[in-house]
């Protein structure tokens, strides 16, 4: 049977044999949710086949998840499409019931932005959409312009407050679901491979907010392709048909365990590290000792 329940203590999650399992209805590719206590009775039976699509048509997209998110951790999410990793973010932001396994969170507000933003756009105008979440939250009137022009601002979209939304570019609309979001002052945001819409700057702009948030101890779980995002994270879990396949320090997911020669974890989930990390790794290949083992480019400077 699944739980969920509150956490307490320095945990923002807990999870503990967490799986997730979609039944396939009728050979339409229709899916629905397998969490029924009657499909929770199949479900035991279709995890002895453990695989994907069961004869039963269940199938399993998250399994056996063991992982424990700290209050005001960095945790960037990898994996090749298909892995399970928007599937965890939604479990993570309460959004889908788990299957089996024991999920335990504590009690703050998490927020999940969105790949696609129009997912989540509500209002008509910026500032409506802002303040949509917070009326939905009954936060004051007097209370609500500071803290939608607060994460206007923070976001770079103040001036554009009066705007209506179907006049936003892609970027911008992400960058309003993220203003939303801060609005609400969640605990804990989600973001599902938010950048992927966004230029150069706006990727900068959404980066940068993402850390600055994760310096005033907000809890960050940034689901991502791109390794030199992945780089800027506290912790790494990587996700390989629905199962965590490593979990630690970003340095050790591109350079490999202390000791270990070959192919690092980056390397063997087929991503290529950040370019930072391709030349520091040609270097030590060539016998160059170095200083430190940089992850971003302005560590460059300190490695050799
Ligand atoms: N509602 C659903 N019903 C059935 N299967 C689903 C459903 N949602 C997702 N899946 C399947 O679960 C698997 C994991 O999907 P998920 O979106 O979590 O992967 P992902 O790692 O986020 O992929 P991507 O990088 O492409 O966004 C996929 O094979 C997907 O087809």
């Amino acid at each position: 049977m699944s739980r969920e329940q509150a956490l307490g203590g320095k945990e923002a999650f807990r999870l503990q044999g967490v799986s997730v399992a979609f039944a396939v209805t009728g050979g339409t590719g229709e899916h629905r949710e397998a969490e029924n206590e009657t499909t929770t009775n199949t479900l035991k039976h279709a995890g002895r086949n453990g695989g994907s699509a069961n004869p039963d048509g269940i199938r399993f997209v998250l399994r056996d998840l063991d992982l424990e998110v700290r209050r005001g951790d960095w945790v960037a999410v990898v994996g090749r499409n298909g892995s399970g990793k928007s599937t965890l973010g939604r479990v993570l932001a309460g959004l889908l019931p788990v299957s089996r396994g024991t999920l335990e969170r504590s009690a703050g507000l998490v927020q999940l932005v969105f790949q696609t933003p129009d997912a989540q756009i509500v209002g008509e105008t910026v500032w409506e959409d802002v303040c949509f979440g917070l009326e939905n939250l009954a936060v004051p009137p007097d209370e609500m312009p500071a803290r939608a022009e607060e994460a206007l601002l923070t976001v770079g979209l103040l001036e554009k407050k009066h705007a209506n939304v179907s006049t936003l570019s892609g970027g911008q609309k992400q960058l309003l679901a993220v203003a939303g979001c801060l609005a609400m002052k969640a605990d804990v945001l989600v973001f599902d491979e938010a950048t992927s819409m966004l230029d150069p700057e706006s990727r900068a702009r959404l980066l940068d907010v993402a850390a600055r948030l994760h310096q005033a101890g907000q809890t960050v779980i940034w689901i991502t392709q791109w390794m030199d995002e992945v780089a800027r994270a506290q912790r790494v879990v990587a996700l390989e048909v629905g199962r965590v396949v490593f979990e630690g320090a970003p340095e050790v997911f591109f350079y490999g365990r202390e000791g270990s020669e070959g192919q690092t974890p980056c390397d063997s989930l087929g991503f290529a590290p950040p370019y930072v990390v391709q030349v520091a790794r040609a270097l030590e290949r060539r016998g160059v000792a170095l200083r430190k083992r940089p992850l971003l480019p302005e560590e460059v400077g300190d490695f050799v």
